[in-house]
């Protein structure tokens, strides 16, 4: 079984306060090391305190290359797109925002974009900053046709497009996705979700290892390096 390390919270504000914290100590010793951060956050509700929280950090912000971890396929200014969310907390601040998607519809397409897009950066990202669905996915790797090439993609492929199905009902859209060998390649990987019934699911997962039926417990099974899991109510 995989090493994952549960932090928990009595509130979203102490759990924001937390994780802002530990990313702050990782773009730090990234750039201490590397002159340079590679981050990968991800979309959803959850993060998006958390992300409040680490922009007013005092960080060298010029040198933090941000990513989303995966993208839905929507125009870039809809409310559903991850790296909208990112480039408006991010951007003003000095950091610079890398989209991974553009204006292609087809998904299988848009993944082969966005892996080239992601094959431009200075690889492995310090940081793979995940969340989880209450169906299990994460990034974008979920059940459906695409789910065995987001997992079982060749080790240089960063990033696989894909069609949930079904489709999740708060963002019923194709995606991409890093990949699992993308995921696991970070430097460091942390997971941040909420509510009594994910923390069940995902103990649950990570129990289940390799047989496990969710796309969380297949990616994390795989896991060299220990996972810090941040959860509250
Ligand atoms: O774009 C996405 O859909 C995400 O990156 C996804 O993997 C997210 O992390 C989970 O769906 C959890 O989302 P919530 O935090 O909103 O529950």
């Amino acid at each position: 079984m995989i090493e994952a390390e549960w932090w928990e919270y009595d509130s979203v504000d102490e759990m924001a306060n937390a994780v802002a914290g530990d990313i702050g100590f990782i773009v730090d010793s990234a750039i201490e090391a590397r002159n340079a951060a590679l981050l990968a956050f991800p979309g959803g509700e959850t993060p998006m305190p958390i992300y409040t929280k680490l922009a007013e950090a005092s960080l060298p912000w010029k040198r933090v290359t941000i990513i989303p971890g995966d993208e839905r396929l929507v125009p870039m200014d809809s409310e559903l797109s991850n790296v909208r969310a990112i480039a408006k907390t991010f951007l003003p601040i000095g950091a610079r925002v890398v989209p991974i998607t553009g204006d292609i519809a087809d998904h299988k397409l848009a993944g082969n974009s966005a892996d080239a897009r992601l094959q431009d950066l200075s690889w492995p990202p310090d940081l793979v900053w995940l969340g989880m669905g209450s169906d299990g996915h994460t990034a974008s790797i979920f059940a459906g046709p695409d789910l065995d090439d987001a997992l079982n993609a060749p080790k240089a492929r960063r990033a696989v497009g894909v069609m949930p199905d079904p489709l999740p009902p708060e963002a019923p859209v194709a995606r991409v996705t890093l990949t699992r060998a993308a995921i696991l390649s970070a430097r460091t990987i942390l997971i941040t979700i909420r509510g009594q019934q994910k923390r069940e699911l995902l103990e649950q997962a990570i129990e289940d290892g390799h047989s496990s039926k969710l796309p969380i417990g297949r990616v994390l099974a795989e896991a060299e390096q220990p996972i810090d899991i941040h959860w509250c109510p």
